[in-house]
């Protein structure tokens, strides 16, 4: 198997006459934890949206696990194995963290139509969601209602019904977004736990967070790679300083 699990190649897309993404070839590697930093309008969101297909690029190919995937929808990748947090993130506010969790793994199983079964037949699920639960620290908050959750804890629950559809690339979209210190540090963790067996491509604006997980950081400026590479050299790279300068991330 190639050592990339993700791999564009001249990815572009425009909104009538305007480049948002140009020319872009990123290399994802398998196992890695990759961040996609830049200044705001950069085209992180935009690169986010044609990975997931919820934008078609104008040019260029993406390609997961050598499968060329520009014409998938968003669906068929979610199946292959491309999940990205938000896309399944509507965490039932009157459901526990429990039931939650076992409603996006009933999601995944092969059967297509569920959701007139008695919730007594998903018991059997009930193991596997709460060892997820588990998984993301939730274990004390089981029956709590997702309602009841702290901010943080809600994200931590997201990354949990996420992680139920057993992906092999995750892609995060700004997972520490509006978290306080302590919640931060709870979701690196929860990141450090979970990257095991899988790849986790992040959109993050938190540069502790990016120095602190990253093996391998892209900054894109204008829609175009400016710099890629480790966080001790893309942080002392000279343009990317200068990218930064200036503004709310600085
Ligand atoms: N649907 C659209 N139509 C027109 N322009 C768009 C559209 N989506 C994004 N853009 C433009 O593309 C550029 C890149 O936006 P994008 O949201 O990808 O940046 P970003 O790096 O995610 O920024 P931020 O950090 O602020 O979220 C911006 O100039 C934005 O205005």
């Amino acid at each position: 198997m190639s050592d990339l699990v993700l791999e564009t190649k001249g990815l572009t897309k425009e909104f009538r006459g305007f480049v948002a993404v140009k020319d872009v070839n990123l290399k994802v590697r398998r196992g890695s934890i990759h961040a996609l930093i830049g200044p705001n309008g950069a085209g992180k969101t935009t690169v986010f949206n044609l990975l997931t297909k919820f934008l078609q690029p104008t040019a260029g190919t993406v390609r997961f696990n050598e499968h060329d995937i520009s014409q998938a929808k968003p669906a068929d990748i979610a199946r292959m194995g491309v999940v990205r947090s938000f896309q399944i993130s509507a965490v039932f506010p009157h459901l526990t963290v429990l039931e939650n969790v076992r409603v996006a793994l009933q999601a995944r199983s092969p059967k297509v139509f569920h959701f007139w079964r008695s919730i007594r037949e998903l018991d059997h699920l009930d193991a596997k969601a709460a060892q997820l639960v588990e998984d993301v620290g939730l274990g004390p908050f089981l029956h709590t209602t997702a309602v009841e959750l702290s901010y943080g804890r809600k994200r931590a629950l997201e990354i949990a019904t996420t992680l139920a559809l057993d992906p092999e690339l995750m892609l995060l979209d700004e997972p520490t977004q509006g978290m306080g210190h302590e919640d931060v540090g709870r979701i690196i963790e929860l990141i450090r736990r979970i990257r095991k067996g899988r790849t986790i491509l992040m959109v993050e604006h938190n540069m502790s967070v990016v120095s602190g997980l990253s093996d391998t950081i892209t900054v894109l400026q204008r829609g175009q790679i400016l710099a890629e590479g480790p966080y001790e050299t893309v942080s002392k790279n000279p343009a990317v300083i200068e990218a930064y300068m200036g503004t709310e991330h600085g």
